[in-house]
């Protein structure tokens, strides 16, 4: 969702002139009386919008402190799916409850819903602290005591010293971390972020990826997001939610998904092999398994990441090659995809690996096979959990 309305926030002053669908973006009121049924805590979503060439249907369920992540093509439809979650965009069918709470006729202001969009759409006239303290003053929480929860925020943020800085005074990171402080200051029952990652540089996406995933870990309802960016989803996301032409084709944790994907377009996208583990220099000790040796010169929790394409697999252990990265593993399935074949793999290290039909053919590769699997440091990126 690139800009959910035309306009900008350029309006959005330090004083009670706003734009009012700016303050409903970004703001929860004081909410109507709801009605919670019991048990039903967190996401039960049925979203379907009708538009004239495209219909989504899309059912999305999230229990509360579950990150999940809508991956999708281009057109797919995410952004409407975030956008009829927000209360932007109408429900045609469906139904929409939050918390045991129907929502689907509660507008978006009265939502407990707070979003991060691509952009941010800080307030650019408004400091740090009075961008996240906006939100609870329009919740109705006095001026000191809202200021008082932006510093906390911001302090959390690690942006204690930008509180009084403007928008253009902030870098990319540092304004995405804004954007997230005043989404959550909101205290919202449902995150929305939007390609969270997408306005930011390779090098500070790196950062402000991992700073997000420990926020989000802390978060304790749902939060749902959008991206392209499988990397984003796997290391953000501790479900994914793939969707294509409108309509959910997969869904399941990252590494399901990526050893079991369902249609091309899910191969070649969250085709990555992922585990977490504690670096010390260029050896990654996995939490669950054995070591994978990297170029990366790291120390501390880290995750490691290399996609299927960069296995090599052999029928005997290759003589010659290096002892580094070399696993003995056995054949647990196998699955076509264009002309490339995806060898899931289990042994000392669960992996996917990619190989051409003829060299599947060549290795006879058949479920219960015993290979044995390489992988270049080289082609494995490491990076801080
Ligand atoms: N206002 C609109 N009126 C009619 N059709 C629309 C409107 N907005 C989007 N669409 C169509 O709805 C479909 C889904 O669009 P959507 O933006 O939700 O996809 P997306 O998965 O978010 O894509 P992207 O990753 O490119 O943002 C597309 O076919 C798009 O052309």
């Amino acid at each position: 969702m690139s800009n959910p309305h035309s306009r900008t926030a350029d309006d959005a002053g330090s004083s009670g002139g706003r734009d009012a669908e700016t303050v409903r973006e970004h703001s929860v009121a004081a909410a109507p009386p709801r009605e919670p049924l019991a048990g039903d805590a967190g996401l039960d979503a049925h979203l379907v919008v009708e538009r004239s060439a495209f219909r989504l249907d899309v059912a999305l369920t999230a229990v509360p402190g579950e990150v999940v992540a809508l991956l999708g093509p281009n057109g797919a439809g995410k952004t409407t799916a975030l956008r009829a979650l927000a209360g932007l965009v109408p429900l045609s069918a469906g139904h929409l409850r939050l918390d045991g709470s129907a929502l689907e006729r509660t507008p978006p202001e009265n939502r407990p819903v707070g979003v991060v969009f691509q952009d941010y759409l800080l307030f650019p006239h408004l400091s740090a602290l009075d961008n996240v303290a906006f939100g609870p003053r329009c919740q109705g929480v006095g001026k000191a005591e809202a200021r008082a929860q932006a510093a906390a925020w911001l302090d959390r943020m690690g942006l204690a010293d930008h509180a009084g800085a403007k928008p253009r005074r902030l870098s990319g990171g540092q304004a995405q971390r804004v954007a997230v402080a005043r989404a959550l200051a909101t205290r919202p029952r449902l995150l929305l972020l939007d390609e969270p990652l997408a306005a930011l540089d390779a090098r500070t996406r790196l950062e402000v990826r991992a700073q997000l995933r420990r926020h989000l870990a802390a978060f304790e309802a749902v939060a749902v997001l959008v991206t392209h960016d499988p990397l984003d989803a796997m290391v953000l996301a501790d479900r994914l939610v793939v969707v294509e032409h409108g309509r959910v084709v997969q869904q399941g944790t990252p590494s399901d998904i990526a050893r079991h994907p369902r249609t091309d377009y899910i191969a070649q996208l969250v085709g990555l092999n992922l585990y977490r583990g504690r670096a010390d220099r260029h050896t990654v000790r996995l939490d669950a398994g054995p070591s994978i040796t990297t170029t990366e010169d790291l120390s501390g929790p880290v995750f490691v990441a290399f996609p299927p394409s960069a296995v090599t697999l052999f029928r005997d252990r290759p003589t010659g090659a290096s002892a580094r990265n070399l696993w003995r593993c056995e054949v647990t399935g196998l699955e076509t995809h264009g002309d490339q074949i995806r060898a899931d793999l289990a042994g000392e290290l669960p992996l996917a690996a990619d190989l051409t039909t003829v060299a599947a053919a060549e290795l006879g590769l058949h479920p219960g096979a015993p290979v044995w699997a390489t992988v270049k440091a080289t082609q494995t990126h490491a990076y801080p959990a």
